[in-house]
């Protein structure tokens, strides 16, 4: 058996890759990303719970001190979306920039460990007629997390193993218990750490971007209410509008130049194509023709089908079969063949189109 870095958050889903690659005759060290800067409890609660755990399995731990790279690839990114009216996803980008590409040169370069594993929910298989690593959803669906990992390059998925991606979390939690796991009865973490860090995406916001009041319109252009600033509102948001209308309206616009909410009827919300940027393909080398495939658009959406147009660079254009609703700028759209990632990229701010 080889060596494999673990990276620690310090809840039962790592802690169980820990043991479980400790059973099985690994030589294991376990790493931990500092991430946040400030005393963020999560973190500090999270490198006290993943020592112990270390402690338990008798492996070495590191800590690795991330917090700038956490601040430039994620804080940073994600309040310069937000200032221009895109929602951006900070997991795939901290996936790729934060942790599986630095991880892993860290653990090369300080431990000589050219492999790591983490507790994502997501399968890696080599695929010897493409010679190309591929991506697939877990196998327990619920908890699948491959929307988050589509950004990740070959060189990382050729150097990460999943060993969760096979269970599912019923068994994660039913082998912490057996282990006797210090963390097994730990509540699952939120999606988002930033919302977990700092109570809601609000006051996380609200900490770097400015208030800027202004008008809530529908999409004839009248004014139907006021925001707090385009900021607090997401695309395909109802609740929270403060407008009474006869039917419900949803949030389908930020217009960060005329600094305008654009809101309408579930009827006009749906849309039938997007553009995408920085598609980063894994199953394929990518495509010179369209071809048809699922997207999903949302961690939580189902898949739905799709025609896929190369556009110049790493562009593409999808055309949904059915319209579709809360298309938002920033989310990604992972593109799928069965339980297979093809690829993935950026949904393009209708303008960029
Ligand atoms: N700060 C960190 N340092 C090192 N690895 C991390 C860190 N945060 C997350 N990971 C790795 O990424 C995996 C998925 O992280 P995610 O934030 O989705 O947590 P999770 O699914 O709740 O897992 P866990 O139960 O281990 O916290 C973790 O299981 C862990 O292996």
């Amino acid at each position: 058996m080889g060596k494999v870095a673990v990276g620690l958050s310090g809840g039962v889903d790592s802690s169980v890759t820990a043991g479980i690659l400790h059973r099985q005759g690994y030589t294991v060290e376990g790493v931990t990303l500092w991430l946040m800067k400030g005393k963020g409890q999560c973190c500090s609660e999270g490198m006290v719970d993943a020592a112990d755990i270390c402690e338990q399995l008798g492996i070495p731990h590191h800590i690795v001190d991330s917090r700038d790279l956490f601040q430039k690839y994620i804080v940073d990114y994600v309040v310069s979306g937000y200032e221009v009216g895109v929602t951006p996803l900070p997991c795939s980008q901290c996936n790729r920039m934060v942790k599986f590409g630095p991880m892993l040169q860290w653990a090369k370069a300080e431990l000589g460990i050219d492999q790591i594993a983490t507790g994502h929910y997501a399968r890696i298989r080599y695929n010897d007629q493409t010679g190309r690593y591929e991506l697939l959803r877990a196998v327990d669906r619920h908890k699948d997390q491959s929307y988050f990992l589509y950004d990740l390059t070959q060189e990382m998925l050729a150097g990460t193993l999943f060993p969760l991606g096979e269970m599912t979390k019923g068994e994660t939690r039913q082998i912490a218990a057996e282990m006797q796991l210090s963390t097994a009865k730990k509540p699952e973490s939120q999606d988002l750490c930033l919302i977990e860090a700092h109570g809601s995406m609000k006051t996380f916001l609200d900490k770097y971007i400015e208030q800027r009041e202004g008008e809530i319109v529908d999409l004839d252009g009248k004014v139907l209410g006021h925001h707090t600033g385009i900021h607090h509102y997401t695309i395909g948001q109802r609740k929270g509008l403060g407008i009474a209308a006869p039917e419900p309206l949803y949030v389908v616009k930020l217009d960060n130049v005329m600094n305008r909410v654009v809101v309408s009827t579930r009827d006009r919300a749906g849309q039938s194509e997007c553009t995408v940027q920085r598609m980063n393909w894994l199953a394929l080398p990518g495509i010179t023709s369209p071809i048809r495939a699922e997207v999903q658009v949302r961690y939580r959406s189902g898949a739905v089908p799709v025609t896929v147009i190369p556009l110049e660079g790493d562009r593409l254009k999808l055309v949904f079969e059915e319209p579709q609703f809360g298309i938002t700028p920033g989310q990604a759209a992972v593109l799928y063949d069965g339980d297979r990632v093809l690829g993935g990229g950026i949904i393009e701010h209708p303008e960029a189109a």
